[in-house]
């Protein structure tokens, strides 16, 4: 059977998003487990004052980089950067790189996007639905193009419970979308998102459904295949584990629980929580490349990429393991110790906001203020206020995902092939991949030291002393205002103490007995 690495060599790759989390471990991957690839163009645009070749290089400098900078310390040779604006007419690709893709392309990989929940509908159209139509067309102009691979996601029909490895009809003519909103003004363009969006929770869903149809249209004229992740976290093995660089999805839920900021997020204990590793991904996207450009299936094949049905771990579960891995290893300048709990009912999550979100809030803004500082905490609580309300919809229910094209794919690899270019959750251990996960957020996201995590655990100790004072001081102070000036308080009281008394005589009682 042929294997991949042999099949990539030689090979010119155009890669959208390459910039992000998941282009990134797709170029890292390319480079590593390819290493005869020929060359990787990446579609980047200027950004923050930073040219497109300043970005790439910087992109190279990344920790990401390390295993392939030592296999082949002159791995950038082979990094040629294009520049685009993909919300632009024809990419905002000048002529000349126009034709040099055109003449040289074998594969692209489609990962740019907006990946926002917040995103306004004509931005999220105009890069997720647009973007990829002209893509389509400049890859319908590339003369050697063997597979074109498009990132879309298991949640762009979340409005359904199954879903199939099929592509669904939209929920509109994205041509009779764009048309109607190109007149309108951004105002009336937010009043109907709503209306538009109907039964999916945003403008992203929505948007990646249409670009899906977008994809299924140049089903007879280009090698197609879409592929599907469900909630892409940090790596499982590759290039090491827990790599992650970015506050998305559960990254930021993860670490606003290990600095002891969330305390409580309405979620379903029992739900799947249906998280994907990056390296997964992209080593089925690799994997789907070379098995479109070699068998051409006669149709565009969709890829659901998923964890849940092969090997389910629910949001208690991820809860419990990410609560303990941060308290085994803490993260620094914790607000207080971590723990969270997840509930799904409403009015018990806003009681624990109240008690556990805002109120501390408050009494840190007031001690800020006294001490003469800038109080920060109520605006950290509203923002992640916000975020977590964004991705409730995601932890509250379960979805279920059909395999079968990602079985019939793995079953067409060699077993060295499946080795190196690993898809098969099934192997996945879930204790030990959120314990990296968590210990990722806090070296890759937070750039935190682990020479520091004796001062951070000797932090903690000082958070739980603090609390053990509070909550003394507290009962000392109920016992005063409530017990001391009312009989029956002070009858209740001596009730309750005198039920322990007697429990707990009992209980001694009859262990003495049993002994
Ligand atoms: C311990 C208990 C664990 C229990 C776990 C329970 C539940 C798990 C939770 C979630 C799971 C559901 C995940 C669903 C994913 C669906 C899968 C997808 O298809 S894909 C893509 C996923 N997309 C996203 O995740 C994007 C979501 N983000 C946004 O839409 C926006 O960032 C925003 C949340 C609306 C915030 O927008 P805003 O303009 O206010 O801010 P910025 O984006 O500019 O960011 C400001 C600042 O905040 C950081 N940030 C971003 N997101 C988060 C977050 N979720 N939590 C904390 N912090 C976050 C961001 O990096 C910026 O930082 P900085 O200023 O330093 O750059
Ligand atoms: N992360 C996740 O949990 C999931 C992601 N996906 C899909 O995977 C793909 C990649 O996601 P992810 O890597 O997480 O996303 P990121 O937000 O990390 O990366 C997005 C990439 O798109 C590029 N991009 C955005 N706008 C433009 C533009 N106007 N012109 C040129 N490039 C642009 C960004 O470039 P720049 O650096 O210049 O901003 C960046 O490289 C997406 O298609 C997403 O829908 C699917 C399921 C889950």
């Amino acid at each position: 059977m042929f294997r991949m690495a042999e099949y990539y060599a030689g090979k010119s790759v155009l890669i959208t998003g390459a910039t992000g989390f998941m282009g990134k471990v797709l170029v890292e991957k390319l480079l590593r487990s390819c290493p005869e690839v020929k060359a990787l163009y990446l579609l980047v645009r200027p950004k923050a004052g930073q040219s497109m070749q300043q970005r790439v290089s910087e992109m190279m400098t990344c920790k990401l980089f390390d295993r392939v900078r030592e296999d082949d310390p002159d791995f950038h040779r082979k990094i040629i950067p294009i520049s685009s604006e993909l919300t632009q007419p024809g990419l905002a690709i000048s002529p000349q790189d126009g034709e040099k893709l055109a003449s040289c392309i074998n594969i692209v990989f489609h990962c740019a996007a907006t990946i926002r929940f917040d995103e306004p509908l004509k931005h999220a159209l105009q890069l997720n639905v647009i973007a990829t139509q002209q893509l389509l067309s400049l890859a319908k102009q590339m003369h050697h193009l063997e597979a074109f691979i498009h990132i879309s996601t298991a949640y762009a029909n979340c409005n359904r419970k199954h879903i199939d490895e099929v592509i669904y009809p939209p929920p509109v003519e994205p041509r009779k979308l764009i048309e109607s909103l190109e007149w309108m003004d951004d105002g009336i363009v937010r009043d109907i998102t709503p209306r538009l969006i109907g039964d999916r929770p945003n403008t992203y869903t929505y948007t990646k459904a249409l670009a899906e149809f977008v994809v299924q249209q140049e089903q007879d004229q280009l090698n197609i295949a879409i592929i599907r992740p469900s909630i892409v976290g940090a790596s499982w093995q590759e290039p090491f584990p827990g790599w992650i660089d970015n506050f998305n999805g559960p990254s930021g839920v993860f670490i606003a629980a290990g600095k002891g900021i969330l305390r409580t997020m309405r979620a379903n204990n029992d739900a799947v929580a249906d998280l994907i590793p990056v390296d997964v991904v992209i080593n089925l996207t690799l994997a789907a490349g070379w098995y479109t450009a070699v068998h051409r299936p006669k149709s565009a094949l969709v890829y659901n990429c998923t964890t849940g049905g092969i090997n389910p771990f629910h949001w208690g579960e991820i809860e419990h393991h990410v609560i303990s891995s941060f308290k085994r290893n803490p993260l620094e300048q914790a607000f207080r110790r971590p723990n969270a709990n997840i509930t799904s009912n409403y009015l018990i999550n806003q009681y624990w906001i109240l008690v556990s979100h805002k109120f501390p809030a408050f009494i840190y803004d007031l001690f800020l203020r006294l001490s003469g500082q800038k109080p920060q905490m109520m605006r950290i609580f509203n923002r992640l206020h916000k975020a977590i309300g964004l991705l409730e919809y995601f932890s509250s229910q379960d979805w279920e995902w059909n395999s079968e094209n990602l079985n019939m794919l793995m079953s067409q690899m060699t077993p060295e092939d499946r080795k190196t270019f690993n898809f098969d959750v099934r192997q996945l251990n879930w204790p030990e991949y959120i314990e990296n996960y968590c210990i990722g957020t806090k070296k890759y996201v937070l750039n935190e030291d682990m020479s520091d995590i004796p001062a951070a655990r000797q932090h903690l100790r000082k958070l739980r002393n603090i609390r053990y004072t509070f909550n003394t001081v507290l009962v000392v102070f109920i016992w005063r205002v409530f017990i001391a000036r009312s009989q029956m308080a002070r009858n209740i009281w001596y009730f309750v103490v005198s039920l322990c008394f007697k429990f707990l005589s009992y209980f001694r009682a009859s262990s003495t007995l049993t002994n």
